[in-house]
């Protein structure tokens, strides 16, 4: 059965309200803190404790110092400054394969140029790629026209908010914990935001049980489930999940007649032998479901993997299983924004449809691509051993993602400081941390947990030389912290 949309809003909805509402802890009070520290540390060295902020607070690996792919950024200097194109030299400096596939990129622009607006889905020859790289991938077929490239996933989700949302009737049913960008977009268009907890004795699991309760629940509060949003890789819980859990998700949406939001930008961030990225998309078609049974929006960002091109602005949303009119809706949403931007298009085009064997880059590529992967595996393997080393922490594995999320047994007298201090448990100790240490990381109640759970988030981000320097600032802190508020 496809999920029906509810495609009018109730006049007089208070949007300040919703405002106020929303936030997004990512970038929230332990940040700005540290960017206060960072101001003190220039304006008055050596007072601090430490001598620089080491920010695991965001996903953002290039600020970290993790380099781009080479050949991405060939191409894209290539398609921006084609003149480059007509020189003799530019052979030398260049691939012959980035020169190629910049050529047929420009050869796909309207007027060749990178500044033009382009069809509000995003450049067609971009969406053949994009496609292509999506069967390649999955091994069942993919149509450009079901692709809307964007500035990234943040506004595909908005997006499709907007199009799920029409009051605080409606809900979403989101895991918690989640990353608040969810919870975020849920607020701001007026919607519920309807829990399922993932079971952190299990690794993070999503049972389907939990997926029913919560959807009872909400339904005996009036409340009209319109979607489910499950993050693969998890963030910020790092697990990957097993290919017959998502079956049973694909089972669950479509029984309900909920859409389901895939996010999918971790898909190329799997550390662990035992566990395999299968989108949701070749989940449902392997199950024998097509258009006219599921009701799937793929989400897929530039901004992770091994690429970590937050700042291009890269990303796109296949959407499958609306009928007509919905598209309709749909495509008007993203021709009011115009298009996206063209950079971050064709990153993604090359995201999705990489140099392959035999291509002159594709040594270079896979060298780089892999070391990227490597170094962050043993980054998250690293970081959890001494997060479990400590007193009263224990810390899932990062199957996947880019994040650790260790829970914390907080003593009570540390909860009894907290309160002192009018803020959370988690949010005390992280401010502690940053003051002792300079680490930034991002309190647990900023994503969702169990209520009496307390938790915080660490990036694996930091380069390999620094990961030693922070296992050792966070062990001391955390063995005086306990030496301070033992019960
Ligand atoms: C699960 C998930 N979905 C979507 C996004 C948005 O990506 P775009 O850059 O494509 O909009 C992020 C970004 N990760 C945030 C940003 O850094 N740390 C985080 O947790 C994310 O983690």
């Amino acid at each position: 059965m496809r999920a029906v949309l509810i495609l009018w809003a109730p006049p007089g909805r208070c949007r300040r309200r919703n405002v106020l509402k929303c936030e997004y802890a990512v970038r929230g009070e332990i940040v700005n803190i540290a960017q206060r520290l960072q101001q003190e540390l220039l304006d008055k060295p050596g007072t601090l404790p430490f001598d620089e902020i080491l920010y695991c607070n965001i996903g953002n690996p290039q600020s970290l110092g993790q380099h781009p792919i080479t050949f991405f950024r060939e191409v894209l200097a290539l398609c921006d400054y084609p003149s480059i194109l007509d020189k003799s030299e530019t052979q030398g400096l260049f691939s012959a394969d980035s020169i190629e596939r910049a050529w047929k990129i420009l050869d796909q622009i309207p007027g060749r140029a990178t500044g033009a607006y382009s069809h509000s889905q995003g450049i067609k020859g971009l969406r053949d790629a994009i496609a292509a790289g999506i069967e390649a991938r999955d091994g069942c077929p993919a149509d450009p026209n079901d692709i809307f490239l964007t500035d990234g996933a943040s506004p595909a989700v908005h997006m499709m908010m907007q199009l799920l949302i029409s009051s605080e009737k409606d809900g979403i049913l989101c895991p918690i914990p989640q990353y608040p960008l969810y919870s975020a977009s849920i607020a701001l268009h007026g919607g519920t935001l309807v829990p399922y907890y993932l079971d952190e004795a299990s690794g993070w699991g999503l049972e389907t049980s939990e997926l029913k309760k919560q959807l009872e629940d909400a339904k005996s509060k009036g409340i009209s489930v319109r979607a489910l949003v499950v993050i693969n890789p998890g963030n910020p819980t790092g697990q990957v999940l097993a290919e017959g859990n998502q079956r049973d998700i694909v089972e669950f949406c479509k029984k309900e007649g909920l859409v389901l939001l895939a996010d999918e930008v971790y898909q190329e961030n799997v550390y662990v032998p035992d566990k395999k990225f299968h989108s949701f998309k070749k989940v449902s078609r392997s199950m024998g479901y097509g258009e006219a049974d599921i009701s799937l929006v793929s989400f897929q960002s530039v901004s992770k993997g091994y690429y970590g091109e937050c700042g291009k602005r890269g990303g796109y949303m296949e959407v499958t299983g609306f009928s007509a009119d919905i598209r309709e809706q749909i495509y008007k949403m993203a021709s009011v924004n115009l298009c996206s931007n063209i950079s971050g298009q064709i990153l993604a085009s090359l995201v999705m449809s990489p140099p392959k064997v035999g291509d002159e880059s594709y040594d270079s590529y896979r060298g780089e691509r892999d070391g990227i992967l490597s170094s962050l595996a043993r980054r998250a393997k690293t970081l959890e051993d001494a997060l479990n080393s400590l007193e009263g922490i224990t810390c899932n594995k990062a199957e996947g993602a880019m994040y650790l999320f260790p829970q914390i047994n907080l003593p009570q007298k540390a909860i009894e400081a907290a309160k002192a201090a009018k803020t959370v448990p988690d949010t005390f100790y992280c401010r502690q941390l940053l003051n002792a240490t300079g680490i930034v990381v991002v309190p647990g109640s900023g994503f969702g947990q169990v209520p009496g759970t307390w938790h915080f988030r660490c990036t694996i981000l930091p380069q390999e030389d620094k990961i030693p320097a922070i296992v050792t600032r966070l062990t001391d802190f955390h063995k005086k912290f306990m030496d301070e508020y033992r019960d």
